[in-house]
């Protein structure tokens, strides 16, 4: 099973989103990372098929998917970015509703939808409308249809926004699970996400594919950039606009740990530390006015 994007390109009038990507996606979780308006979503529709490209081709196991029709949409779960849609209907409406737009028979779809109400913690809003659950109820609704035809693909752009940490947590495990065979991509601000899932990460910024690679080799490029240094309260404001911060957390001394990036210590006391997915991020992706 095999994804292949080639010199992927999405131009909106002056704007180009996409700029010559080219992938080869295979079984396992991939994690999409970039700031804001790398071009994420754009990418991700055109691979869903709901997007026409400007110029390249996506082709699954060598077919291109424009020519595959109702076959690719057989195969592919999409959670969209902003999901939002029938929110008159009721959780278990809903569900019945996507698996006959999918072609589910009626005794796959009865099963399908109490095992995924189990699995997301669902049942108990089933005959709840839609636009009266929270935002991190809606989304497991989301991610509920994109999984009822058991894609061989599935997409999922942002698809733990709005989630509390449990409920993150229990996405991860379901995910790990689910990509055992199958193509999971997983488009996300929140690198913890995809830190411990993701066989491979792709790094997206203005448009292009400036790295991939597993979270082990990806984080080689930030070591012995990565510090931690204990400090007061007082003395940590100064550095705050100059320094790239990835987190100060209180400690029982009274202190604050501070946890920076930075080519060389800046502060006396300073200890490198082993780098996370976390760290590379806002090394590529921030500039030092957002740290
Ligand atoms: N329909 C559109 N018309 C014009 N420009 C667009 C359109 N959709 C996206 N863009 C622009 O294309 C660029 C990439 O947007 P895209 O939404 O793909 O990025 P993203 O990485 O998904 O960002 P975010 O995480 O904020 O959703 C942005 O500069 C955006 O403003």
């Amino acid at each position: 099973m095999k994804l292949e994007i080639k010199n992927l390109k999405k131009t909106y009038k002056d704007k180009t989103a996409v700029d010559g990507v080219n992938l080869e996606i295979t079984p396992g979780v991939w994690g999409l990372l970039g700031a804001n308006g790398a071009g994420k979503t754009t990418l991700m529709r055109m691979v869903a098929g709901i997007l026409t490209p400007t110029e390249g081709e996506i082709l699954y196991d060598g077919i291109p998917i424009k020519e595959m029709g109702e076959a690719y949409r057989d195969i592919f779960g999409y959670l969209p970015q902003t999901f939002g849609f029938y929110p008159e209907f009721r959780v278990r409406d809903y569900l019945e509703y996507m698996a006959a737009l999918k072609g589910l028979t009626r005794k796959d779809t009865a099963r399908k939808i109490e095992e995924l109400m189990e699995k997301l913690t669902l049942k108990e809003v089933r005959n709840k409308q839609i636009r009266k659950l929270s935002g991190g109820m809606q989304r497991r609704v989301g991610i509920a249809q994109a999984l009822l035809n058991n894609p061989e693909i599935l997409i999922l752009d942002e698809p733990t926004s709005g989630l509390d940490p449990g409920e993150r947590i229990r996405f991860r495990n379901l995910l790990s699970e689910f990509a055992k065979d199958r193509i999971v991509v997983i488009s996300t601000h929140i690198v913890p996400d995809v830190e411990y899932i993701a066989t491979c990460n792709i790094l997206m910024k203005d448009g292009a594919i400036i790295d991939i690679g597993t979270t082990e080799e990806l984080v080689k490029m930030v070591k012995g950039k990565v510090w931690e240094v204990s400090l007061t309260q007082e003395k940590l404001g100064p550095y705050e606009a100059r320094l790239k911060i990835i987190n100060v957390r209180n400690e029982d001394t009274g202190n604050v740990r501070m946890r920076y990036l930075s080519d060389i210590p800046v502060l006396p006391g300073s200890q490198s530390v082993p780098p996370r997915l976390e760290d590379l991020y806002l090394w590529l992706f921030s500039g030092k006015e957002e740290a």
